[in-house]
């Protein structure tokens, strides 16, 4: 009965109830106050396509993930995310789940300070305590989950979000999802929504996903192809579909030379 997803919602909920045991809102949001201003992660991913017309890359920092087990064993965030800001990069994603991806919190801050790139907080987030954390972390954007929140949860990360100066990257995978997000952003100029290729749920990859949403999405939000993007071919399917960024991991994580594998997909 219960999926990969339901499983982490499950225990991200206790982690969360146990961080806000030790630190209530206020020192949170102290800690947020103090952190280093955010860095526009949509506006870099706007004006890189602007440049090229060619979708932008937010290079994801991730060790390991629940369907593929260890991915990288030398594991450095921030000499990945300089191989990456070298590589072509114009935003980092990092994941700080521990449990599923073998994250850290500290991966976050490390990577940032190494690079001049905006950086997403790859974390679940089911409560709207852990928008003020993760701008405690240095994050420049965080993630919303359509299939993990309820549409007023939604809602309100992304007012938190948008408090805090950050930006949010809201990730759908069926029409449902896509209409949802969709409503969540009416009258708003500054959307970015994703497409994840990947279920979370069965972790099926299907680069179709994004050509039948992308159809879906809102006029004006800027739309990234998520997960299962390996060869220059399918960087150049999700663009002909729409895409104005790509969000990739794997396919980068896997190589050796990560800022030569950057510089190759994006060619
Ligand atoms: O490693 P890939 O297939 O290139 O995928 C990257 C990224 O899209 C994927 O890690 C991801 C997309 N949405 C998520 C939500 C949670 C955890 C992970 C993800």
């Amino acid at each position: 009965m219960s999926d990969v997803l339901d499983r982490i919602a499950a225990y991200k909920r206790e982690e969360v109830a146990a961080r806000k045991a030790a630190a209530s809102q206020d020192a949170v949001e102290a800690r947020a106050n103090e952190a280093s201003a955010p860095r526009g992660f949509r506006a870099a991913l706007a004006q890189r396509f602007a440049e090229t017309g060619r979708p932008a890359l937010i290079a994801e920092i991730k060790k390991a993930s629940p369907s593929k087990g260890l991915i990288r064993p030398d594991f450095d965030p921030p000499l990945l995310a300089q191989a990456y800001e070298r590589g072509g990069a114009s935003c980092l994603s990092v994941l700080t789940d521990g449990p599923s991806f073998q994250g850290d919190d500290a991966y976050l801050g490390a990577a940032r300070a190494a690079v001049a790139l905006p950086c997403l907080r790859k974390e679940f987030l089911v409560d709207a305590w852990q928008v003020a954390e993760s701008r405690a972390l240095g994050a420049d954007c965080i993630l919303i989950i359509m299939d993990m929140v309820d549409d007023a949860l939604a809602a309100e990360l992304l007012a938190e979000a948008t408090r805090w100066g950050m930006d949010a990257l809201i990730e759908t995978h069926d029409a449902d999802e896509m209409a949802r997000a969709a409503k969540l952003v009416q009258g708003r100029d500054d959307a970015m929504i994703g497409v994840n290729n990947r279920s979370l749920r069965t972790f099926e990859v299907d680069l179709a996903t994004t050509e039948q949403l992308a159809a879906l999405s809102p006029t004006g939000a800027l739309l990234v192809a998520e997960s299962g993007l390996f060869t220059p071919q399918d960087v150049a399917r999700v663009a002909e579909a729409g895409a104005r960024a790509l969000l990739v991991g794997e396919s980068l994580m896997r190589q050796a030379d990560v800022e030569a594998a950057t510089r190759a997909l994006l060619a």
